[in-house]
Parts: structure tokens; C-alpha cells; sequence
């Protein structure tokens, strides 16, 4: 490269902060990266209020720590000392109005050890002699993409999908397990049925929850930033060379030249760029790019809303507590609420000593209308669900309600076909135009951090 190469970064997520400053590391002086973003302030979903001593999330808490792309993040912007373990706990998950353990050896719901799903009273002596025919049951091979729900009712049944796996995946993609993917969320189980004939057995081989000896700790599967996940953003943000980012500022419009590309914006100026990566949620892509037929679909695939309040107590306002640090609610509960997290527990450092942090999560894909409740109903929705297994005296000392609208995006089945499509074309049509986020392939945090680097390295690729 001899001239220096424009490339414009939209977005300004995880996925587009990454981007922008991982471009800067790599691409040094031969690139000038600029970052555009709608909103006044970066980070997108993440975001972390401080007030009174606590730290409340709005949007994501924590993520995996086996994904190794948001340590490393971390790591390199200077915050190695401030990533921080959960502390570990019992969860639970509520069924037909009563918490039960979450069955200790299970992965994703999946039993690895037999005697914890035996005694567990989460499913009856039915149930669990439906999931054991998963060891004998023959497999399946399909050619094309199938339904999580589908699929895992096959292998175990019913009751241990209604019971476990469906409310753990909804505390993940908040959807129906009916349309969600086998092929763009849990590919690695399809593989393990072909393979081991069974997941149980599958897994049994193949993953390490082994087995702990009385009184060891649970391992920590999740890392947060002291000072909250926004200490991440504000951290990568300090690493930009000056004038990189602009906020408030909306891309409208996207139109291929001969060789390079203008982007109309908001305020009705042009950016020009020789390489683009669009760190925006799929419907949001489409709109910069309606001109062309081949994102159609994306206007069919839907985002889910969700809601999630954050409630401080003193201490002494929970008569009856639990022992854990959260709990998932299956859909044959009457509970309103989708998911409780005891933060204080969960995340010691979020919170004030002789203070107590809950935060609960409404908007099942059933009850989307919820999200749209006053701060007042949510709160007394959350503390009503509450208080069938808790006894909460006093209202909290105060309470943060956060609506995200159209926040989860569905990977339902066909998912990974539809977005191969769409990126051949976009290739053929729009080159060096480039997709990432949590939209496309895959949701977490690491997943983000991970597109937000593919897409320099294409980038780079490109423009070289
Ligand atoms: C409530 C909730 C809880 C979650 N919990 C977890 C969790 O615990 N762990 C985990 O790993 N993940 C979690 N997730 C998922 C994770 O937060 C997201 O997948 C991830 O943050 C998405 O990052 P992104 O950069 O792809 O998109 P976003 O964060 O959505 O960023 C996109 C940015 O693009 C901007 N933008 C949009 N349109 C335009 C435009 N036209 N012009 C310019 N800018 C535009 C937006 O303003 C936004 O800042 C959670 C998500 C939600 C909603
Ligand atoms: C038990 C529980 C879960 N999730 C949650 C609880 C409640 C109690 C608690 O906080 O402990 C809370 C939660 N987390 C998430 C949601 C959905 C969004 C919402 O309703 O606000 C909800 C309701 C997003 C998520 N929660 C998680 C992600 C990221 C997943 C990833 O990186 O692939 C998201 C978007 C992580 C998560 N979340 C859960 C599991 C088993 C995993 C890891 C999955 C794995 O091992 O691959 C279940």
C-alpha cells in the first residue's frame, strides 16, 4: 500500500471498537481508520451504570472465559489486573414454581454424569428414562439445518428440554428453541451425535467437567472488569488515535463509485472509503444497503426485545434468602420473569457491603409487550415473582429498569445458509464491504470480539 487507504469503521460496539483498534494496530500508517457511531457514547449494548457504590450492568454482565478473544482484549488495553472471576454458587432453575438445583456434571443441560440427573427433582423417573434413550437411540444425519428444539427433543425427550435446556438457552439467545438453529448456535452437538452415536456419551468423552471432590469450588466459568464491562469500552476508546471516533453521527446511506465508496451521513455530509466494516445489527445494514435485493432477507429475520431490572436493597430488607447466585424460570412456571441474577453473589465487587443487588429479566418471546411496561409495573412484576420464592419486606432503595428493543437477533434455522448468501454476494457486489456483530456468527462477547478481527484481517487482505 503507498497511499494511505480509507477505511470506515460503523458501529461503535464491541464489535466496531475492536475493529477500529485492532486496524490501527495492524494496518499502523497505511490505513486511516475512522469510526462512526449513531449515539452519543460508544459500547452499543454495553453499558454499566455506577452509583451509590454499586455496579449495574444494563446490558451484557460478564463473559466466557473458554473464549479467549475478550481476555485478550482486555489484556491488551491494560486491564489484565481488573478481570474478575465470578464467584461461584449454586444456580437454579425454577420449575412448575419451585428452584431446583441445576444438576451438577451437565453441560448445557446435558447430563456428562448419570447420578446427579437420577436424583435430581427435576424430572420424573419417565423423564429420565426418556433421556437415557439417548444412549441408544440410533442417529440421525441430516443434510440440512435443523431446530435446537427438534433436535434435542429427539435425543432426551420433552421434560429434560423443557425442564433444563429450553431456559438455559433462553438465558443465552432469548427465543424460542423451536426456530433457533442447531447449525448457528450448537453445531459441536449435531457433530457429537454423528460421531459418538449419543451426546451423552459424546460429551462424557469429550468434555473435561469432571467430577469434584467434596468441599472444592465450582470452576468460574465467566470474567467481568472491575469497574464494570464499560471499563472495556472506555479502555479501547483511550486507545484510538485522537480524532478516530464520531459519535451522534448516523450512516444513512451507502453508495459503491468505481473503485471506492460514499457514505451519506446524518448531518448530510460524505465520508469517502476505500474498505468498510459494518459492525451494525443486520436490519441496520440493510437499511444502508436497500438498494440491493440480496439483504432482503435479513429484513425477515426478527430481534427479540428484553428487559432487565436492577434492584438495591439493604441487606436486612430480604428476610428468606437463597444460597446461589441466580436462577432461570422454565415456561411452565407462572412466573413472569424470565431470569433472576443474586449479583451481589454473583459478582461480590458490584455491590456495597450489607447491601444485596438483584437483577431480573422479563420479555419472553410470548410476552414481547412486557418490555413496553412502566418502570413501576416491571419492578412490581419482578418483585411479586420474587417473592414466591424469596421474602422481600421493603421496596428496593432504588431500581434501574432497561429496555432493549429488538435487541436479540434470532438465528433461526437456515441461519448460517442465508448469511453464507448474503456474504458471497455482498463479496461479488459491494468488494471490500465486510459484516460483523453480534447480528451474524455469534452472540457473546468473544463472538463479536472474534468478527471484529475476521473483518480487519479481510480488510487488510483486501486492501493490500
Ligand atoms: C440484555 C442483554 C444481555 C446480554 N448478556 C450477555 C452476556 O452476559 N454475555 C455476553 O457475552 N453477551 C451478552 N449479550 C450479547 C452482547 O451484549 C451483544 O451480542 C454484543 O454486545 C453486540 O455487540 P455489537 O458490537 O455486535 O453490537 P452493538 O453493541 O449493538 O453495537 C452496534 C452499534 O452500532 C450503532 N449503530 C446502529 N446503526 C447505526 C448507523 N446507522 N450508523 C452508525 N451507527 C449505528 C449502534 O448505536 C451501536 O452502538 C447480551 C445482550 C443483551 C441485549
Ligand atoms: C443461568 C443464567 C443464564 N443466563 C442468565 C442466567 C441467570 C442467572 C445468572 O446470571 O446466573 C442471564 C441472562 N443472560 C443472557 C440473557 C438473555 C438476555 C436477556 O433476557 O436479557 C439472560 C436472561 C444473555 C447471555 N448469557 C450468556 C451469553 C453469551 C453466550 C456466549 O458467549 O456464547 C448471553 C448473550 C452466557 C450464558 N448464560 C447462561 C449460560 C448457561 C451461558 C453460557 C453458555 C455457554 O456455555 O456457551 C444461562
Amino acid at each position: 500500500m503507498t497511499e494511505q487507504k480509507r477505511v470506515v469503521v460503523i458501529g461503535g460496539g464491541i464489535a466496531g471498537l475492536t475493529a477500529a483498534y485492532r486496524l490501527q494496530q495492524n494496518g499502523a500508517q497505511d490505513v486511516n481508520v475512522q469510526l462512526v457511531e449513531a449515539s452519543e457514547r460508544l459500547g452499543g449494548k454495553i453499558q454499566t451504570v455506577r452509583k451509590d457504590g454499586f455496579t449495574i450492568e444494563r446490558g451484557p454482565d460478564s463473559f466466557l472465559a473458554r473464549k479467549e478473544s475478550a481476555t485478550r482484549l482486555a489484556n491488551d488495553v491494560g486491564l489484565k489486573d481488573k478481570l474478575t472471576p465470578n464467584g461461584t454458587g449454586q444456580s437454579y432453575i425454577l420449575v412448575n414454581n419451585k428452584l431446583h438445583p441445576m444438576p451438577s456434571g451437565s453441560y448445557m443441560g446435558i447430563p456428562t454424569r448419570i447420578r446427579p440427573f437420577l436424583f435430581s427433582g427435576l424430572f420424573s423417573p419417565l423423564g429420565k428414562a426418556r433421556a437415557a434413550m439417548d444412549l441408544i437411540k440410533s442417529t440421525k444425519s441430516v443434510d440440512e439445518d435443523q431446530s435446537l428444539g427438534l433436535f434435542f427433543r429427539r435425543r432426551l425427550g420433552n421434560q429434560v428440554v423443557e425442564n433444563l435446556i429450553e431456559p438455559l438457552l433462553s438465558g443465552i439467545y432469548a427465543g424460542s428453541i423451536d426456530e433457533l438453529s442447531l447449525e448457528a448456535t450448537f453445531p459441536h452437538f449435531y457433530d457429537l451425535e454423528q460421531e459418538h452415536g449419543s451426546l451423552i456419551k459424546g460429551l462424557r468423552k469429550t468434555t473435561t467437567v469432571s467430577k469434584r471432590k467434596k468441599g472444592e469450588k465450582k470452576p468460574s466459568m465467566f470474567r467481568t472488569l472491575q469497574g464494570g464491562l464499560e471499563s472495556l469500552v472506555e479502555a479501547v476508546e483511550s486507545k484510538l488515535e485522537p480524532g478516530t471516533v464520531l459519535k451522534g453521527t448516523k450512516v444513512d446511506h451507502i453508495e459503491r463509485k468505481q473503485d471506492h465508496y460514499h457514505i451519506m451521513l446524518s448531518d448530510g455530509s460524505v465520508m469517502e472509503a476505500d474498505s468498510i466494516i459494518m459492525a451494525v445489527p443486520h436490519f441496520a445494514a440493510q437499511r444502508m444497503l436497500s438498494q440491493y435485493d440480496f439483504l432482503e432477507p435479513f429484513k425477515e429475520t426478527n430481534a427479540t426485545s428484553v428487559a432487565n431490572v436492577a434492584m438495591a436493597f439493604d441487606e436486612s430488607a430480604i428476610k428468606k434468602d437463597i444460597d446461589g447466585t441466580g436462577f432461570v424460570v422454565s415456561r411452565n412456571s407462572d412466573f413472569r420473569i424470565t431470569a433472576c441474577t443474586w449479583t451481589h453473589k454473583k459478582w461480590p465487587n458490584s455491590t456495597p457491603d450489607g447491601k444485596v443487588l438483584l437483577r431480573c429479566y422479563v420479555g419472553k418471546p410470548t410476552d414481547q409487550e412486557v418490555v413496553d411496561y412502566s418502570d413501576e409495573e416491571i419492578v412490581e412484576i419482578a418483585l411479586k415473582d420474587l417473592n414466591q420464592t424469596m421474602n422481600i419486606t421493603e421496596k428496593p432503595e432504588f431500581s434501574i429498569v432497561t429496555r432493549w428493543h429488538d435487541s436479540m437477533p434470532q438465528y433461526k434455522v437456515g441461519h448460517k445458509d442465508r448469511l453464507n448468501g448474503i456474504e458471497e454476494q455482498l463479496q461479488r457486489e459491494l468488494p471490500g464491504v465486510y459484516l460483523a456483530g453480534g447480528s451474524y456468527r455469534g452472540i457473546g462477547l468473544p463472538d463479536c470480539i472474534d468478527q471484529g478481527e475476521a473483518a480487519v484481517a479481510k480488510v487488510l487482505n483486501y486492501l493490500s
